[in-house]
């Protein structure tokens, strides 16, 4: 399990962290969302030692994280760092090297990834006469190479097509699937949404929602939806705060089981749910809380 704790970090004036903490367990993947200058990369930076905190703890399995578990782990930086003279597969292969692989196991392993994400046919080419999309599935590969422990990756969707995208979705899930706690900003909501099994928002560097996705939007279900066949207009009998769309009565703060029995006495319920909100809803109504 990895754990961030407590950090705090200041750029001059500037408070980029105030105390942010967050979590991922062996297996688990965790989205970390937030608007534009929010302290991701800052969080991410300070994880992977690339950047010191002012104060706060980096926890790996019960203890402080050390440089050689560090060596383990697996980063996708904002600044993506290829080498653009380099040929695909040496580069993917020489990452592998500089984390403790030995040739052979590099050249197999870079070669297995960039088959796994479709550019094998790439291999011999140079990195900087690829796409800004496939240097991005390249960079995946260099963060993967040498079967990382731990995944951390600074917003790996940004600029990927819809295929790319559900490339390395697969490619995140199967990590976690092998054990590996995965943490990975995006904007892309819906994406979140659909890979994490986690989520943590953060505002102007402070944490300010996070828990399991089907427990946070559990707990912002307000809104009751009852869809009934009827000739009647039910919106004066159910309690509560009642809007009519059509069939459908969307009921905040009433009685549900009541309203049931109402709908029910009154024609045939085809529909009776509690309305969930997307990950996108309740992230904006955390930063505007
Ligand atoms: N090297 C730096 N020097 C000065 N200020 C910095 C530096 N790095 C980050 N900051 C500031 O710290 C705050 C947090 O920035 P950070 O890059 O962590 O945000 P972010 O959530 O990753 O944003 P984005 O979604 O835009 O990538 C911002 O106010 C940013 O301007």
């Amino acid at each position: 399990m990895l754990e961030i704790k407590d950090l705090h970090k200041r750029f001059g004036d500037t408070v980029a962290l105030d105390g942010v903490s967050l979590s991922a367990e062996a297996g688990e993947v965790v989205g970390f969302v937030g608007a534009n200058g929010a302290g991701k990369t800052t969080t991410m930076r300070i994880a992977m030692g690339v950047l010191a905190a002012d104060s706060g703890q980096i926890v790996y399995d019960g203890a402080p994280l050390g440089v050689e578990q560090r060596r383990r782990f697996g980063y996708m930086p904002s600044e993506r760092g290829l080498y653009p003279k380099m040929k695909t597969g040496e580069q993917v292969a020489y990452f592998g090297e500089l984390h403790g692989m030995t040739k052979a196991e590099a050249k197999r392993s870079a070669a297995e990834l960039l088959e796994q994400l479709s550019l094998t046919e790439r291999i011999g080419d140079f990195v900087q006469d690829l796409s800004l999309g496939n240097q991005q599935r390249v960079q995946l590969a260099v963060s993967l190479v040498h079967d990382p422990e731990v995944l951390i990756l600074d917003e790996p969707f940004s600029g990927l097509d819809p295929i790319a995208v559900d490339v390395m979705g697969t490619a995140l899930r199967d990590r976690a699937a092998a054990g590996a706690p995965v943490i990975f900003s995006s904007h892309q909501l819906d994406l979140i949404e659909r890979l994490c099994d986690s989520v943590v928002i953060i505002g102007n560097g402070r944490i300010i929602a996070s828990g399991p996705v089907d427990e946070l939007k559990a707990k912002e279900v307000k809104q009751l939806r009852i869809s009934v066949e009827t000739g009647e207009d039910l919106t004066a009998r159910f309690s509560g705060t009642v809007t009519r769309d059509g069939d459908d009565y969307l009921i905040e703060d009433g009685d549900d089981q009541e309203a049931l029995r109402i709908a029910a006495a009154a024609g045939r319920v085809t529909r009776f749910a509690y309305d969930q909100p997307t990950i996108a809803e309740i992230f904006r109504e955390a930063v505007t809380r």
